[in-house]
This record gives structure tokens, C-alpha cells and sequence, in this order.
């Protein structure tokens, strides 16, 4: 899919801005707070009516005004749809095809976007929390019975928290009920946990085979789901939740004195192994840099091989974060297959004969201007 228009008006800087986009790599060049992150947030909250550097939508009007509109339009195979969302102090409204939906979440998933910034990093380095929210989000957008099955875990897991808290401090003595929880809380547990391998699985297929092209077949990814379920019980969702049944009643005692339940999928993480070594740990900032740029990019064909699209892909700021052999392969893998978009100060840092037929759009101030000089923007 790509994005072949895209209108803003009253848009954070942007007074009112109208571009016609290219199916290939855009290039918003300009100096530092012009806008250009600003455009990419548009783009991306046109996706997923917010945006991903604000909670606060009102932060999204520009200061002068009231109301804030995006609009787009989107082409895939089955045809053109045109987007509009309006942010205002009574809320936003979404419409497709010029019909206004009753419900935000009818209209996610008309556009789809992968971010890819250089807070993305933490995703190899940071705390197990990241990776838990990276996977907690990404399968949960491909697959809502995943995000049925979070949302009951996390109930479950409060009210079992509260019950333990309870039991520690005397105020419940019934331990026939905490087995009722236990039972409870395994069952979603088991789900989310074979769900997880299973698209870990499909994501790892990827993000190995382009691991291994980044680094000429020097290195080798693979991934390791960690969790207190042993290996040979992660066949299916029955044995899990027979093993972590298991280990709630093996660990009672911690549990109760520690008041809070150590066993499940809100305590698993995710290893990243190049050659068999952590990457987190062990790995070169290179290696790092690497990883996350693979499991990015492995996610690209992965939403193309669950929705049947590829999506559109915003880069900010990283081209500059990347050495030649990872630009060259970046840009290589999206070339002619997936719409980019692509913010920096400077077209010198960038190995520019590898971008094809580039659209440049010059931002400065709020305001943004197509390029003379580049390929101008497909016209169909
Ligand atoms: N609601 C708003 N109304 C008006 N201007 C805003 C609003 N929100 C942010 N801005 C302005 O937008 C500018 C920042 O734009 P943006 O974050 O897109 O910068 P950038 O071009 O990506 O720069 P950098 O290269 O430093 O990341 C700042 O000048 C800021 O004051």
C-alpha cells in the first residue's frame, strides 16, 4: 500500500500543507525543528488516529487554532480509499471514504505504518518491560484474539495480585481460592505465551535471513523466548498451562511471601542471540544496531505476509545512525516495494546513488515544498 496524497491543516507548525507523495523513498530534508518529524507523526496518526510521541492529543493543534485535520489517500490492490481525521477539544472523528465511523477501532488498519526511530534500539538493549510492550503491540495489531487474551491476563492478574497481598497480610486464609485464580490466570497465560512463540517464530524467519545479508553471512540471529515453562512443555497451549498450573503450586510459599505473582507471561523476555551469544550483553553497538534494524525490517514482511500489504514505512532520523553496509542494505530491501519516508538534515550523510528516483520535499518552519529538481510524485 502507499500513500499517494496527504493534506494538514491546523497540524502542530503546519498552518496548512498539501503533497502529492512518490510510491518509493521520500525525502523530508530541513534543519533542526522545521517540522519534518511532525510530518512523519502525521502520517503515522492518519494510521493509528494517535500519535507516537504524545498521549495528549491536544498537544497535535497547532497553537493557534482549534482544530486539527489530516487527510489522505490510501492505494492498495483492492483500490483507493481517502482518510480524514479531525482532532478537536471534543475528541477526533474519523472518517473512510468521507463516511464517518462510530468507532476508532473500525477505522485502524485502512493504513498500515511500521516507525522505525533510534529509540528503537532499546528494543535490544533496554529492560524486558520494551520487549514485553514490543511484542505486546505488534502481535496485538495483527491479531485482536491476542489482545482478548492480554486484556483478561492483566484483569486476572490484578485481582490474583490483590488476593495474594491479602493472604500475606492475614486478611484471607482461603488457599482453595488462590488455586481458583491460579487455574484462571495459566489458562490466558498459556494462550499468550504459545501465541507469542508462535509469531516470534514467523518474525524470526525474517529478521534471520536479513541478519544474516546485513553482516555477509558473518553472524547469525536467532531468537529465545525466556520463560519458567520448560521446553518441553511449550508444544500447545495445554501443556503450558499445565506446567505454569505446576509451577504456581511449586512456588506458593515464594509467592506468598513475596506477596505478588513471580510465574507467567508478564515476567517472560525475549534474547536476542547472534551467534549464539546475547546480543544485550554481549553484543558490539554494531551487532545491536543490527538486530533492531532486522527484527524492523523483519517486521515489514511480516505484515505483508498477515495482511497481504506491505506497509508504509517512516524512518526518523536513522539513516544518519547507520553506517554504508546497513544504509545500502536498508535501502536495497525497500526499494520499489515499500513507500518510505525518511526525515534528515542533510542528503550528504546518505548514500544517495542507492536511492532511486527519491521525492525531496524541503521543510522550513510549518512549511514544505516539493523538490524541482527530484522525481515528482506518482500521478495515478
Ligand atoms: N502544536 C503546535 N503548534 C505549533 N507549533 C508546534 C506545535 N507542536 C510543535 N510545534 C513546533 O514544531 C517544531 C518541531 O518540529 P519537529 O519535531 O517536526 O522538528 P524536526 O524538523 O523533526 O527537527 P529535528 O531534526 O530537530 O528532529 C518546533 O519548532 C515546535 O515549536
Amino acid at each position: 500500500m502507499y500513500l499517494q496524497e496527504l493534506q494538514l491543516q491546523n497540524f502542530r507548525n503546519y498552518a496548512a500543507a498539501d503533497l502529492k507523495l512518490g510510491k518509493g523513498i521520500n525525502v523530508l530534508l530541513g534543519e533542526n525543528a522545521q517540522g519534518k518529524t511532525n510530518l512523519l507523526e502525521a502520517i503515522y496518526a492518519l494510521a493509528l488516529t494517535r500519535s507516537h510521541r504524545t498521549a495528549n492529543d491536544h498537544d497535535l493543534i497547532n497553537w493557534e487554532a482549534k482544530t486539527a485535520k489530516l487527510a489522505g489517500r490510501v492505494v492498495k490492490a483492492s483500490g483507493t480509499t481517502p482518510l480524514e481525521l479531525t482532532f478537536s477539544r471534543q475528541g477526533k472523528r474519523a472518517k473512510i471514504n468521507h463516511l464517518e465511523q462510530a468507532r476508532l477501532s473500525q477505522y485502524v488498519g485502512q493504513l498500515n505504518v511500521i516507525l522505525f526511530a533510534p529509540e528503537d534500539l532499546a528494543i535490544v538493549k533496554g529492560a524486558p518491560t520494551v520487549r514485553r510492550r514490543f511484542m505486546d503491540m505488534e502481535f496485538g495489531q495483527m491479531n485482536p484474539r491476542y489482545l482478548y487474551n492480554l486484556s483478561q491476563y492483566r484483569t486476572l492478574l490484578k485481582q490474583r495480585n490483590r488476593y495474594l497481598k491479602d493472604l500475606q497480610h492475614h486478611q484471607q486464609h482461603d488457599l482453595l481460592f488462590l488455586g481458583v485464580l491460579s487455574d484462571q490466570l495459566a489458562a490466558y497465560g498459556a494462550e499468550i505465551i504459545y501465541q507469542r512463540l508462535t509469531m516470534l517464530r514467523k518474525l524470526e524467519h525474517w529478521a534471520q535471513t536479513i541478519h544474516a545479508e546485513i553482516s555477509q553471512h558473518r553472524e547469525t540471529l536467532a531468537f529465545r523466548y525466556a520463560t519458567q515453562v520448560a521446553d518441553k512443555d511449550l508444544d500447545d497451549p495445554k501443556t503450558i498451562c499445565a506446567a505454569l498450573t505446576a509451577l504456581y503450586q511449586k512456588q506458593q510459599a515464594k509467592e506468598l511471601y513475596q506477596g505478588t505473582t513471580l510465574i507467567g507471561p508478564h515476567r517472560d523476555d525475549l534474547h536476542f542471540q547472534v551467534n549464539d551469544k546475547n546480543v544485550q550483553t554481549f553484543g558490539s553497538q554494531g551487532q545491536q544496531r543490527t538486530t533492531a534494524l532486522s527484527v524492523k525490517l523483519a517486521e515489514i514482511d511480516l505484515m505483508k505476509a498477515e495482511t497481504g500489504e506491505y506497509p508504509v514505512l517512516l524512518l526518523d532520523d536513522v539513516l544518519s545512525e547507520l553506517d554504508d553496509a546497513r544504509q545500502t542494505h536498508l535501502l536495497t530491501a525497500i526499494q520499489d516495494k515499500v513507500q518510505t519516508f525518511i526525515t534528515t538534515t542533510s542528503l550528504s550523510g546518505i548514500t544517495r546513488q542507492l536511492i532511486k528516483d527519491p521525492t525531496i520535499f524541503h521543510v522550513s518552519a510549518g512549511t514544505v515544498v516539493a523538490d524541482e529538481s527530484s522525481d515528482q510524485a506518482s500521478d495515478e
